[in-house]
């Protein structure tokens, strides 16, 4: 048995860990072509990369099929309930910062805070006889954000991409999404509301609670805690 590292099997995240890790003296890389998620580790000894998508690695931590996994914060918190009695965060890397965030369109420009998208709410249904709808992925995080913020009257859509088109095609009048420079969202015309910060996330290394380990791994796992200083 080998200790098992999930990371993120492409773009920014998966380049952005395999450079963290190089800089501890870990080294990780895909091997194979360029299509094939296999991967390697140099460096230190007992560990092996598994490359995944950044929104299984929650799921796969709390499974307890990988000792360690690199995603955001945001989606360990919104795929596992009681996230910290599964995983809990080693290290944050310090890249890979989004903010989840509530945005409106601009031109509604009665509505800033979260009272006032409650307002607007009871107002949309009244006049359209259907709830407003605010289009995300992250279900379980905007739906507590807005019960404990008082707006009551709408309805989530799912949207598993693109979510800041949903308010131009008229599938969602608002929206919740990560957001880093901004620009997506000024791109669509909408304004986040002032009150409207759900969770600010980074990338982070985590270790599954579940996962059995057995003495060789609690002294591989030692030695990656001795590399992070
Ligand atoms: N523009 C961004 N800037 C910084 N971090 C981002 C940005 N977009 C996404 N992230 C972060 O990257 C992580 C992965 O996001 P997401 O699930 O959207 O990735 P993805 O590329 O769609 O991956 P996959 O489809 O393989 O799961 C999340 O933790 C998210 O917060
Ligand atoms: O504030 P910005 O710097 O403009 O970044 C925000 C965008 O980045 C993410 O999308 P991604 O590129 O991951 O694509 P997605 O639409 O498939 O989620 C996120 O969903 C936003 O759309």
């Amino acid at each position: 048995m080998t200790l098992k590292l999930g990371v993120p099997s492409k773009g920014r995240l998966m380049e952005k860990t395999f450079e963290w890790f190089g800089a501890r003296g870990i080294t990780l890389q895909r091997t194979g072509n360029e299509r094939e998620y296999a991967g390697a580790v140099e460096g230190i000894d007992n560990v092996s990369l598994i490359l995944l998508s950044a929104g299984e690695i929650p799921r796969e931590l709390a499974a307890g099929r990988i000792h360690l996994g690199v995603t955001g914060t945001d989606l360990v918190r919104e795929k596992l309930a009681l996230w910290d009695q599964l995983v809990e965060p080693m290290e944050e890397l310090q890249f890979g910062h989004a903010d989840l965030i509530i945005a409106v369109p601009q031109a509604w420009v009665d509505v800033d805070t979260l009272d006032d998208l409650d307002a607007a709410a009871a107002a949309f249904r009244q006049h359209h006889g259907f709830r407003m709808r605010i289009a995300t992925k992250y279900h379980r995080l905007v739906r507590d954000f807005l019960r404990a913020g008082g707006v009551a009257d709408y309805a989530l859509v799912d949207s598993q991409g693109a979510t800041e088109g949903t308010v131009k095609n008229e599938t969602a009048e608002a929206v919740a999404d990560i957001t880093s420079s901004g620009e997506t969202l000024r791109a669509n015309h909408l304004k986040i509301l002032s009150d409207g910060l759900v969770l600010q996330s980074q990338a982070t290394l985590w270790r599954s609670r579940m996962a059995e380990m057995s003495d060789l791994d609690r002294k591989t796992l030692g030695e990656i805690n001795r590399r992070l200083g």
